[in-house]
């Protein structure tokens, strides 16, 4: 349901910047909000709107009341490129009764680099900020880039190995991949992604700009981001679309890396790709992709099969696609199709989604739910929310931070082993706030 029955309206007035920005130093150290990757990314200060949605219809509602703020808005933009003029970022839960919300922001200020250029946009509601309220007000009053604020220590915590609150234990997490594989075995299902969650504390004003920089410098291959206290890097595109161009990148099939260890690691890679279980796995999470893009796209293609991407911490078979969208759908709608792909949930969707409920005692919350940006023009970047964290508002000088990560169970998973990959792909979280 939408918190906000009226639609603002909006102006957006988009500058040139003369200087690259260091987008994660600007963050609020507090309350960031980041989305970056390589030579490219955002970073926004302060708020201007805050859209909130729950339940079954939250991606359908959020990608209908983006189209009529978007619609509404005033835009001044001279630089034109992807992500400039009004923009939002969002974050989703997984699940559509999980009791976290899901919200689209909009930011006040944003300050951004696409390679070689950068920018700074201002974003305001027209009739509730006096003076500001103009587009020629805004555009004569545009700030330039703001000094970064000092970086402050970081004290971090042991995340890893203490299961959150209400969430399984390893004996309960085991017990659960056990039961997957029963209710594989008698054919109720092809594939189910089961999930755990660890958890851990850090100071209460702790610079989260910390554990930002350090996914961003590791996870090079990853869309690093922050929004709403959800921090993570994460290896899976669930679309990118730039003007009618749509791409994706499914993962699923794991292996830890041995970094130490280069033939280990070689042998880690070769069985990926050669492991018919492996290939099983990850042909559910392309095809879930291709079967729900499928009616908005034409010109879909695949990489033949899939490849062997290499991450810090795991190997994973990866597939690319690309198409051309057949209508004018927003990247939020292609998100709301895609939603929840087999990579995070299962085969058939329903049934996996069924067990994920049965099998996993806790709420997702916005993990393995979608997390990027859209634009006016309905173009984004969206990816699914792994290798993430949730740091939760500070409550007695103490944030929680809960951390989740979940593998794909088929015919012939073993427990142990899930268990193990759940381990490799919490390491960029537990690294990260460390
Ligand atoms: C569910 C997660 O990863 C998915 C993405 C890549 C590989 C996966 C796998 O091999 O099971 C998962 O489908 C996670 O990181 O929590």
């Amino acid at each position: 349901m939408s918190s906000e029955p009226q639609v603002p309206r909006l102006v957006a007035v988009t500058r040139p910047l003369d200087r690259i920005p260091d987008i994660i130093a600007l963050a609020d150290p507090e309350n960031p909000l980041v989305w970056t990757r390589g030579d490219r990314g955002c970073v926004c200060i302060g708020e201007t709107l805050r859209l909130t949605f729950t339940g079954p219809d939250r991606y359908a509602e959020a990608a209908a009341e983006w189209r009529r703020i978007a619609e509404l808005t005033t835009i001044d933009d001279p630089v034109r490129l992807p992500g400039t003029g009004l923009v939002a970022l969002g974050t989703f839960a997984f699940a559509a009764e999980s009791g976290t919300t899901s919200v689209l922001v909009v930011p006040r200020t944003l300050i951004a680099r696409h390679r070689g250029s950068a920018w700074i946009t201002e974003i305001r509601v027209t009739d509730a900020d006096g003076a500001e309220s103009s587009i020629e007000q805004l555009a004569g009053a545009m700030p330039q880039l703001p000094e970064a604020t000092p970086l402050r220590p970081w004290t971090g915590t042991a995340l890893g190995t203490r299961a959150a609150e209400g969430a399984p234990g390893v004996a309960a997490y085991l017990d659960g991949v056990d039961r997957a594989g029963a209710l594989i075995a008698e054919g109720a299902l092809e594939k189910v992604v089961l999930a755990r969650q660890v958890a851990g504390t850090i100071e209460g004003d702790a610079d989260l700009r910390t554990p930002i920089t350090r996914l961003a410098v590791s996870y090079t291959d990853c869309w690093t981001f922050a929004v709403d206290g959800l921090i993570g890097a994460s290896p899976e595109t669930l679309v990118r679309s730039t003007d009618g161009a749509v791409s994706a990148r499914v993962l699923a099939g794991t292996r830890r890396r041995h970094r130490d260890d280069e033939p280990a690691d070689l042998r880690a890679r070769n069985e990926l790709l050669t492991s018919p279980k492996e290939q099983h796995e990850h042909a559910f999470a392309v095809q879930s992709v291709v079967t729900a893009l499928a009616p908005h796209v034409r010109s879909l293609q695949t990489s033949e099969e899939p490849f062997p991407l290499r991450l810090p911490n795991v190997w994973h078979l990866a597939t690319d696609l690309g198409a051309t969208l057949s209508e004018n759908s927003s990247a939020l709608e292609i998100v709301g199709a895609l939603h929840p792909t087999a990579a995070v949930a299962g085969t058939p969707t329903a049934a996996a989604i069924a067990a994920i409920a049965e099998l996993e005692p806790f709420d997702r919350g916005r993990y393995a739910g979608a997390v990027g940006w859209i634009d006016a023009a309905g173009d984004g970047e969206w990816v699914i929310a792994l290798r993430c964290a949730q740091v939760d508002p500070p409550s007695s000088g103490e944030r929680t931070v809960t951390a989740s990560a979940g593998g794909g169970i088929v015919d012939g998973s073993n427990p142990e082993h899930e268990l193990a990959e759940t381990v490799s792909k919490f390491r960029p979280v537990t690294d990260a706030f460390a």
